[in-house]
């Protein structure tokens, strides 16, 4: 059984080295989350090949549009055989219930994205947004509970509240993780793997940390150590 935390984020640009990494890793000790670069360029075919590595595999397509659409997506994506897919909460009541529909009675899970990791409150302000981070997540976040979602994607930051209102049972997917060392990267709202976990966190989605350390595995193993004592 695999109770690891840690989602690894297989942002790769070419399959090749995308199977060699996954295959580096243990599937005992993560998940595997798939997303638009390696899908668009992959496909079922690539998601097929890390099953059969073992791996649990989060398809991260984000999906957003229309109802109907959405709805049709996730369907087609959840045959994969796929432990998890996500949609874009923006995308409002009617489109995340259409979502969450198309996945009665099947096993994938469905979660949705609150607001990108990557914003901070002057994108919220240029989009002509009103509110904090945290006011507008803990929105979408409760909007998806209602709909009958599995759980949300947030940054650790909005977690400790999340996790007050939504109750114990809702998955909180927190991107965003660095350790005080690492670098930053593109992402605005960050937080140690230990500060996820005590606000709360059901995974930790991890990506540049541990595939561009020298040592994947360790790095993973360093991580998923340092989880377990923040239990
Ligand atoms: O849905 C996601 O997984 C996601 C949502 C979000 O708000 N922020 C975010 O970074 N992600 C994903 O999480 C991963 C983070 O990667 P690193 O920044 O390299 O750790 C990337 O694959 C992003 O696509």
């Amino acid at each position: 059984m695999n109770d690891s935390r840690i989602i690894v984020a297989l942002d790769f640009s070419d399959q090749g080295t995308a199977l060699n990494f996954a295959a580096t890793l243990d599937s005992r000790l993560c998940r595997i989350k798939v997303g638009k670069e390696l899908f668009t360029l992959a496909g079922p075919q690539l998601i097929e090949k890390l099953m059969r590595l073992g791996f649990d595999v989060f398809l991260d397509l984000k999906f957003h549009d229309i109802p109907n659409t959405v709805a049709a997506a996730c369907s087609v994506a959840s045959s994969l055989g796929v432990w998890m897919i996500n949609v874009h909460a923006l995308g409002g009541s009617k489109m995340l219930l259409a979502a969450r529909q198309a996945l009665d009675g099947k096993r994938t899970r469905l979660i949705a994205v609150t607001l990108l990791t990557s914003m901070n409150h002057d994108d919220l302000s240029e989009l002509g947004i009103s509110g904090s981070p945290e006011i507008i997540v803990q929105r979408l976040a409760l909007l998806a509970q209602r709909c009958g979602l599995d759980g949300v994607v947030c940054s650790a930051l909005e977690a400790a509240s999340l996790r007050e209102k939504a109750g114990k049972d809702f998955w909180l997917i927190t991107p965003g993780i660095r350790s005080s060392n690492d670098n930053r990267d593109d992402q605005a709202r960050i937080a140690t793997p230990t500060m996820a976990i005590r606000n709360g966190a059901s995974y930790l989605v991890i990506g540049r940390p541990i595939t561009r350390s020298p040592d994947p595995l360790k790095a993973l193993q360093r991580f998923n150590d340092e989880i377990v004592s923040a239990l």
